[in-house]
């Protein structure tokens, strides 16, 4: 297997009387895209909110490119970039604004230049002038996922990249991440409740429950081990307890 990219080990984030994500471990291997699946309150957030700095973990490890994350992360923040619906971005700022002062904040040479090429990528071009509290939810997301693209990330960490996307845009997304990562081999974690997406996008599955990796696998396998026609169903398995694979915590 390739090298893991990502990196982590017994990571454990309590909330006072909640354990959010509790003891797990998994890598992702360079260029892959991997799964995080669970039900609401499973810790997925909790667990990329950790791998971005944004949330200390109460213990365990992370390493992403070979860098210990909670000793000297900024030497690889610049590296990579993230998006989520439950981040906005300053709303009276219209959208050239926000992703050049991002431009700048990642110190992109060419920030012009690249906001224009990145908003043409993701077909934004036409809301550049729009303060972002004026867009529309879908067109908020294609902002954050052009935001996320900016500096060209080697890891990208997406928390519902598709999130109130309609089927046609979302669709477009998905291929155009899947065309990123093909030309710039990038590793992405991909937090996500849809399952076609998840299908259709990633090579490892991790399912959470309750602050645990309760099963992983490729989705081919998870689909054998669980006796399952589609995702969806194997999901709902999880969800409900039906069954566990048994390969809980088994890093990697
Ligand atoms: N800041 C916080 N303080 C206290 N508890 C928190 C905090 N953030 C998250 N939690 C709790 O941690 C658990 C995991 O939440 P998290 O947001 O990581 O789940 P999730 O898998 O991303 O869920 P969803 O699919 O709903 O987005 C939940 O029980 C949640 O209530």
């Amino acid at each position: 297997m390739s090298q893991a990219v990502i990196k982590v080990e017994g990571l454990t984030k309590r909330f006072d009387d909640t354990t959010a994500v509790d003891a797990i471990s998994f890598a992702v291997p360079a260029g892959t895209v991997v799964g995080l699946l669970g039900g609401n309150g499973a810790g997925k957030t909790t667990t990329i909110s950790m791998l971005l700095g944004l949330l200390l973990p109460t213990s365990g490890t992370i390493e992403v490119l070979g860098v210990d994350m909670l000793r000297h992360r900024h030497r690889v923040l610049t590296r990579m970039n993230f998006s989520s619906p439950y981040v906005d971005l300053p709303h009276r700022l219209t959208v050239a604004e926000n992703l050049t002062v991002y431009g700048h904040l990642y110190g992109l040479a060419g920030v012009r230049r690249r906001v224009a090429e990145i908003a043409e990528a993701l077909d934004i071009a036409q809301f550049l002038k729009k303060p972002v509290g004026k867009l529309s939810a879908g067109q908020k997301t294609r902002v954050a996922l052009a935001k996320a693209l900016l500096n060209k990330p080697d890891v990208l960490l997406l928390d519902e990249p598709t999130a109130s996307l309609d089927p046609d845009t979302a669709d477009w997304v998905r291929t155009y991440l899947e065309t990123f990562r093909r030309e710039t081999g990038a590793t992405i974690l991909l937090a996500s409740h849809n399952m076609l997406e998840v299908e259709r996008l990633c090579s490892l599955v991790l399912m959470m429950r309750k602050g645990s990796i309760v099963d992983r696998g490729t989705p081919a396998e998870l689909l054998e081990r669980y006796g399952r026609d589609t995702m969806e169903d194997v999901f709902l398995d999880i969800a409900r307890e039906r069954r566990t694979g048994g390969v809980a915590d088994a890093a990697d």
